[in-house]
């Protein structure tokens, strides 16, 4: 089921298209990438989505439904930029806004303290935010997003300001609201994170939809132009190998870079002439890759 759906939605800034015709359907327990430069439309996507500000064209969809006010209650949103005010309590601020998504008191109380236990930072219910670390804050971030439960989650660098632990505790969380049923749009530009996390993504370029479908199937449209070997002793002459563009050589292995995925049998034969091969692997582009290819030259 398509918890949010939004069709040819642009956005205008006087003569500044800032988002052109983006479409896109988020389905409930999915986490949907939007990916992009700076400046190339995400934020105000998401604003969009949130209702903070009005599409010019096109239309957005919440289970099949038009904007309405209520449905504050049933979105979630963590910006990029700290939205939490510094100078009051974890506490008041998460309770109160969890109220205003239309929680009970004792339920967002409850709510509050169980993240904050999840967290492992129940002492933090009593601190101002200006108290926490950067990081800390980030999660409290989180913690203000998700603690209504919301059906549609937007999450605008989630993951920034954390260290490692909390990264992959973050991961975990978003990963078990996914198959809660939340429907997840996710930004970031952190690809290692979209790799592991989104099914479907949109590449946004100056305004504009550049690349939009399911991870895997994207990869496939891509030329495979890298070889992993890993040998017990050294190969020669890999770089004379016609179609071989450049070997990068460590310890555990070469990473060989060929201009046709067809090179790859040449140098397969050629290692294993010479030693034993213990791993060989076409391997396809990263999203990483994929992105500079597409967006390269796009930063504002
Ligand atoms: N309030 C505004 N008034 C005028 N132009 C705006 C406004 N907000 C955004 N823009 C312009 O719209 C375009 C898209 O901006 P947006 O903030 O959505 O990009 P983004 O993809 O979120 O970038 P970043 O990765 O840097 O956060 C930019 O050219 C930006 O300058």
């Amino acid at each position: 089921m398509n918890r949010l759906e939004l069709k040819q939605v642009v956005k205008q800034y006087a003569d500044k298209t800032a988002v052109n015709g983006v479409t896109l359907n988020v389905k409930e327990g999915e986490i949907y990438g939007l990916l992009g430069a700076n400046g190339a439309g995400k934020t105000t996507t998401m604003r969009m989505v949130l209702g903070l500000i009005h599409p010019d064209g096109g239309n957005i969809l919440y289970n099949g439904k038009p904007y309405n006010t209520e449905l504050q209650q049933i979105m979630g949103y963590l910006p990029e930029e700290r939205g939490l005010y510094p100078k009051v309590k974890v506490s008041e601020q998460i309770n109160y806004l969890a109220r205003l998504r239309g929680m009970k008191a004792k339920d967002a109380d409850e709510s509050l303290k169980y993240w904050l236990k999840r967290f492992e930072v129940p002492e933090y219910y009593d601190k101002k935010i200006e108290e926490l670390s950067k990081g800390n804050q980030q999660k409290m971030g989180f913690i203000a997003a998700v603690v209504h439960r919301p059906q549609i989650l937007i999450l605008d660098e989630a993951f920034s300001g954390l260290d490692p632990v909390n990264v992959e505790l973050l991961k975990s969380t978003v990963k078990e609201l996914r198959d809660e049923g939340t429907a997840i749009l996710f930004s970031t530009h952190r690809m290692e994170h979209v790799e592991e996390l989104c099914r479907q993504i949109t590449i946004l370029h100056r305004s504009n939809t550049v690349v939009q479908g399911e991870i895997k199937e994207i990869k496939s449209r891509y030329p495979r132009e890298q070889v992993y070997l890993s040998t017990i002793g050294q190969v020669e002459g890999l770089e004379q190998l016609e179609g071989v563009k450049h070997v990068d050589h460590n310890e555990r292995g070469y990473l060989i870079h060929v201009s046709q995925a067809e090179v790859a049998q040449e140098i397969l034969k050629t290692a294993m002439s010479q030693t034993t091969v213990e791993h060989f692997e076409i391997k396809e582009p990263t999203l990483n890759q994929i992105f500079i290819r597409e967006v390269g030259e796009s930063n504002e």
